[in-house]
């Protein structure tokens, strides 16, 4: 059993001196993981990110979208009107942007109160339907599903062009990592993907958001794809102040065939 006992306290509703300036990032609560059940995530791990957005205690959204995106999206090379996969999406100011940029917008959030808040601040009211043990909320060029993304399934979602992952892969703790990886390349079909990893050191600072590595990220996906850094910068304030962490943008093209971008 590996036991991940953020540190209690502070409410990171609001962005404090102590806080990365870019991610705000603020936790608190227990989350205890089962090594044993390594493929699936732990109920404790729902019941840990409802919690946070019952209580909007969600400090790693940020109000504008993320120039890690802004500034690196061409890098795809994606073609006009793209189907881009957002996964563990919250209510991101990224999705706005993408829309923006004429992309259409998959997505999956365990929160229905996150997936609501999007469709709202979007000003869109989104059709609801059942989709087996999900809730897919459409609207426009968005089709957004409430729940587990290890419930989404290759169908359901339908084939996407590219994978934008922002605090989803570092929000997995270590033993739900390489699970959400494997799901990930199958349900998108080994789509291309920009990725926002964060490394600090894990001993200073238990997660999420996790430290993930180039080693871990080659471990969870360099047999599928090539790995570009594009960025590699510090994150202004550190993580919360506590110490130094970097963040980078990775470029993913898959190493046989194309990836999502072939089937269209
Ligand atoms: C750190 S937040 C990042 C949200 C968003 N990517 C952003 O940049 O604002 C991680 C999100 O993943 C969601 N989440 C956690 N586990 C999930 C799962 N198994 N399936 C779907 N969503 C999940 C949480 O509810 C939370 O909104």
């Amino acid at each position: 059993m590996e036991t991940i006992i953020p540190p209690l306290a502070q409410s990171d509703t609001g962005h404090g001196a102590c806080l990365s300036l870019r991610w705000g990032w603020q936790y608190y609560g227990r989350c205890i993981v089962d090594m044993k059940r390594v493929g699936a995530h732990d109920a404790m791990d729902e019941t840990f990110w409802h919690g946070k957005w019952q209580r909007n205690e969600i400090g790693f959204h940020e109000p504008r979208p993320n120039p890690l995106l802004t500034d690196n999206f061409a890098a795809l090379r994606l073609p006009a009107g793209a189907r881009v996969f957002v996964p563990l999406c919250g209510k991101s100011r990224d999705i706005h942007w993408l829309l923006e940029h004429g992309c259409q917008v998959a997505g999956i959030e365990l929160s229905p109160i996150a997936v609501t808040g999007l469709f709202s601040e979007l000003g869109l009211a989104p059709r609801i339907s059942p989709a087996g043990p999900l809730v897919r909320y459409e609207a426009g060029h968005l089709c957004i599903w409430a729940g587990d993304i290890f419930n989404l399934t290759q169908a359901e979602l339908g084939h996407v062009d590219a994978v934008y992952d922002r605090a989803a892969l570092i929000a997995l703790p270590t033993p739900t990592r390489m699970a959400y990886a494997r799901h990930l390349v199958t349900i998108t079909d080994a789509a291309p993907e920009l990725l926002v990893s964060m490394e600090y050191d894990q001993s200073r600072k238990a997660g999420p958001p996790f430290s993930v590595d180039e080693n871990a990220l080659q471990h969870y996906y360099g047999d599928t794809f090539t790995l570009d850094r594009v960025t590699h910068e510090a994150v202004p304030g550190g993580l919360k102040g506590i110490c130094p962490a970097t963040e980078s943008v990775w470029i993913m093209k898959p190493r046989h065939g194309s990836g999502g971008l072939t089937k269209k």
